[in-house]
C-alpha cells in the first residue's frame, strides 16, 4: 500500500537541506519497497511570495490528506517586517502545527560520540548525553486569546499575549512525556515556572495527578530558569523533560548546542494517532543560506523519525541512522560541526555520503 509523503522545503536553507534528505527517503524506499509516494507544496515566505499567504488552503489539504509530512524551515528577513502577522512565513508553520492538531513535540538531543569535540562543554559532561525534550506544541502562549499588537491613546504602542492552557492539553502532553519515560529510563523531569505563573501551576498539579497512573516512572520538577542553567551545567541529570510550548522552544535550541550543532537535532510533531510533521529543531538560517554549507543531518535524522514514528518502518529508520553514525566515522564534516583533523563536506556532499552509507 502506498504511503503519501508531503515534503514542505520552506525558505533560506529549507530547499537545500530537504533535498539531501529526499535522497535518502528515495534510497531506503527502494532497498525496503515501502511504497513512499513523494510530493512537494508551499509554505513560509515561499508560498507568501507564490501565492500572498503562508499557508495556501491546498498545502493545508495536502498535509491533512498525507500519512507524513517532512518540512525543511520557514523565515527570513524579508517577510520579518510584515505588519500584517498573519502574512508571516512562521503562521504557516503554526498552521499547520494547529489544524493537524500536532501537540506532542519530541526533540531528542543525543550527541554522536563522534562529535564529543564539537560540544560546547566538556567531552566529560557530555558524553553519552542522550536527552528527550517533550514539548507542548499547539497551546501556551503562542496560541493563547487575546493576543494583539495595537497603539493605544496617546501613541503608546503595546503588545500582548496570553499563556494559557487547561487541564486536558497538559493532560494530553503529559501522557506523552510519562509513555517515553517508561519505555526509557523511568525519568521525567517537568519544567514549569510555578514560582510566579498561575498556568503552571496548573501544569505542575496536573504533571502529579498523572504521576499516580505511572508509580514506575520518578517524576521531578525544576524550574524553567534552572532548567537552563543545569542543562548547560550537567545535561546528563536529565533523560526526559516536558515543558510547555514557549519554554520547550527555548530550551531544545540549548540542548541542540550540547550535541555539537543545532544542525544535529531532529524533531517529530505527532497528534493524538501518530501522525506527525518532521522537521529539524534549527530555522531558515539566512545567514547561510543559498551557500551550500548546511548541515543536513538533522533533516535526514528528521526522515528517520518519520519512518519510526509514523510508517511503522524501524528497521529503515535505524538503517538510516547507523549511516549517519558511518558517514561521521569518516569523518566527514560539515562547517558547523567541524574540527580539527576532519574533512570538510558541503551539504550535497554530506546528503551523498549518507545514501553511500545506506547502499555500502
Ligand atoms: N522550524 C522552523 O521553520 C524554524 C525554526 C527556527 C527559526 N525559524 C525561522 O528561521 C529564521 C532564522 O532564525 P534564527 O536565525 O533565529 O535561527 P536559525 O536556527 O535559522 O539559525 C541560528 C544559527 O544556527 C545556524 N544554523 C541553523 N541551522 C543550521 C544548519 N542546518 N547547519 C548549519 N548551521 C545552522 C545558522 O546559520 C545561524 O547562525 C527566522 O525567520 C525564524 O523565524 C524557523
Ligand atoms: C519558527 C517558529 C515558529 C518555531 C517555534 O517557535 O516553534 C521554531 O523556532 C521551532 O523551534 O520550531
Ligand atoms: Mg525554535
Amino acid at each position: 500500500m502506498s504511503k503519501q509523503i508531503l515534503i514542505l522545503p520552506g525558505d533560506g536553507i529549507g530547499p537545500e537541506i530537504v533535498a539531501e534528505a529526499r535522497k535518502v527517503l528515495e534510497t531506503v524506499n527502494e532497498q525496503f519497497s515501502l511504497g513512499l509516494v513523494l510530493s512537494e507544496a508551499l509554505v513560509g515566505g515561499a508560498a507568501i511570495d507564490a501565492t500572498g499567504v503562508p499557508l495556501p488552503a491546498e498545502t493545508l489539504d495536502a498535509a491533512q490528506k498525507a500519512d507524513a509530512i517532512l518540512l525543511g524551515a520557514v523565515g527570513g528577513p524579508k517577510w520579518d517586517t510584515n505588519p500584517d502577522f498573519q502574512i508571516r512565513p512562521e503562521k504557516g508553520l503554526l498552521g499547520i502545527r494547529s489544524n493537524l492538531q500536532l501537540f506532542g513535540n519530541l526533540r531528542p538531543a543525543i550527541l554522536y560520540p563522534q562529535l564529543a569535540h564539537a560540544s560546547t562543554l566538556k567531552p566529560e559532561v557530555v558524553s553519552g548525553l542522550d536527552i528527550l525534550i517533550v514539548r507542548e506544541l499547539t497551546g501556551g502562549i503562542y496560541f493563547g486569546q487575546p493576543r494583539g499588537y495595537r497603539t493605544k491613546e496617546g501613541g503608546v504602542r503595546e503588545g500582548f499575549n496570553t499563556y494559557v492552557y487547561d487541564e486536558n492539553e497538559i493532560r494530553r502532553i503529559g501522557r506523552v512525556a510519562f509513555e517515553a519515560a517508561r519505555a526509557r529510563n523511568k525519568k521525567l523531569c517537568s519544567v514549569d515556572k510555578a514560582n510566579v505563573l498561575e498556568v503552571t501551576v496548573l501544569w505542575r498539579e496536573v504533571m502529579n495527578e498523572l504521576s499516580a497512573e505511572y508509580p514506575d516512572v520518578e517524576l521531578s520538577h525544576m524550574y524553567v530558569d534552572n532548567a537552563a542553567m543545569q542543562l548547560v551545567r550537567a545535561p546528563k541529570q536529565f533523560d526526559v523533560m516536558v515543558t510547555g510550548n514557549m519554554f520547550g522552544d527555548i530550551l531544545s535550541d540549548a540542548a541542540a548546542m550540547l550535541t555539537g550543532s543545532i544542525g544535529m537535532l531532529p524533531s517529530a510533531s505527532l497528534d493524538a494517532n501518530n501522525k506527525g510533521m518532521y522537521e529539524p529543531c534549527h530555522g531558515s538560517a539566512p545567514d547561510i543560506a543559498g551557500q551550500g554549507i548546511a548541515n543536513p543531518l538533522a533533516t535526514i535524522l528528521s526522515a528517520a523519525m518519520m519512518l519510526r514514528y509514523s510508517l511503522g518502518e524501524g528497521a529503515a529508520a535505524d538503517k538510516i541512522e547507523a549511516a549517519v553514525s558511518q558517514v561521521l566515522d569518516q569523518n566527514l564534516r560539515t562547517a558547523d560541526i567541524m574540527s580539527e583533523g576532519m574533512v570538510r563536506v558541503s551539504t550535497s556532499e554530506m546528503g551523498a555520503a549518507v545514501v553511500k552509507a545506506l547502499q555500502a
